[in-house]
């Protein structure tokens, strides 16, 4: 493992997507209008990100009905060079092309993918460098299947299968690591991304209006303060039409535990500057991150 670079200020925004039917063109579509519209800070209210975020199942409606009609084979190998020209995937050329005309980092939420040798589809993100090249996917290692009876139920498996690795990329100004949704319930994924160097965390998401009330900020600001790191979540916006009703609220958290940012449930886009300061001070101030009784728990330890 390579080290981790030294964390320096950055621009994040995250986009709380509307408008997602059933006409995968037009979602495309307004996604890219909506990187536009991020990476122009808004129309000049803030500075131009350095990263742009989109929520899960982007180019979608989220249900497990829907994952095998719009999967698409990315065909990544981590490590391997990928070339976009000769990609199958639709949405994959979308947003390197958004990446590269931009000139920023994109963490392109995620989709539904097919991989061709085994036919199974996963819930998969994927990551662009600002010159437009795929540097990383995370499938979705933790399936969102919940029964709360009366509220709500859903079973990605039905259609789903598991991510089985921990995937982080490298920028500039940060290593950030990745999950979806409902990764962020299984604290060991952000406890061993972060013992690899990650200072920041993202996870694009879709709550619901069951668990978001709840769940959605007290998750975030437990992994943020439990490994004193940022930790944002990217979710869609709210849609009644819909049958699956996202939670919103997309949210930037610092190591501290405070929230930096945070949308409402209408579609928007949340910006937060990334202070390293902030991390370099929780760490120096509460070291739990060198205070740490491997001794008494070493299960925990195996594999680091
Ligand atoms: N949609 C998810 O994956 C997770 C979720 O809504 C929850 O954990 O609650």
């Amino acid at each position: 493992m390579s080290s981790a670079p030294h964390l320096k200020p950055f621009n994040l925004a995250l986009i709380q997507l509307g408008h997602l039917g059933k006409d995968k063109d037009a979602n495309l579509s307004h996604a890219s209008d909506m990187i536009a519209r991020a990476v122009s800070g808004d129309g000049g209210l803030h500075p131009k990100p350095d990263l742009v975020v989109l929520p899960e199942c982007f180019n979608s409606l989220y249900g497990h009905l829907q994952f095998p009609i719009y999967a698409e084979s990315i065909g990544y190998t981590p490590g391997q060079p990928y070339d976009i020209a000769s990609s199958q995937s639709q949405s994959v050329k979308v947003l390197s092309a958004a990446a590269k005309r931009h000139g920023v980092w994109l963490l392109g939420g995620s989709i539904p993918e097919r991989e061709k040798s085994s036919g199974k589809l996963y819930n998969t993100t994927t990551v662009y460098s600002p010159q437009g090249e795929l540097v990383a996917i995370h499938r979705k290692v933790h399936l969102f299947d919940i029964d709360i009876p009366g509220k709500i139920k859903f079973k990605e498996s039905e259609s789903l299968s598991a991510g089985n690795t921990l995937n982080y990329f490298d920028t500039e100004f940060a290593r950030i690591g990745l999950g979806i949704c409902y990764d962020v319930r299984f604290p060991e994924l952000a406890m061993t991304a972060a013992r690899k160097g990650c200072q920041v965390l993202i996870y694009p998401s879709a709550f619901n209006t069951t668990t978001g009330p709840l769940h959605w900020e007290l998750l975030q600001r437990a992994r943020a303060v439990d490994n004193q790191v940022f930790f944002s979540m990217c979710s869609p916006a709210r849609d009644l039409e819909q049958d699956y009703h996202a939670w919103g609220h997309s949210m930037v958290v610092d190591p501290m535990g405070k929230v930096l940012a945070e949308a409402n449930h209408e579609e928007t886009i949340v910006f937060a500057q990334i202070d390293p300061k902030v991390l370099e001070e929780a760490r120096a101030g509460i070291p739990v991150t060198t205070q740490r009784r491997f001794d008494v728990y070493p299960d925990v330890s195996n594999g680091l």
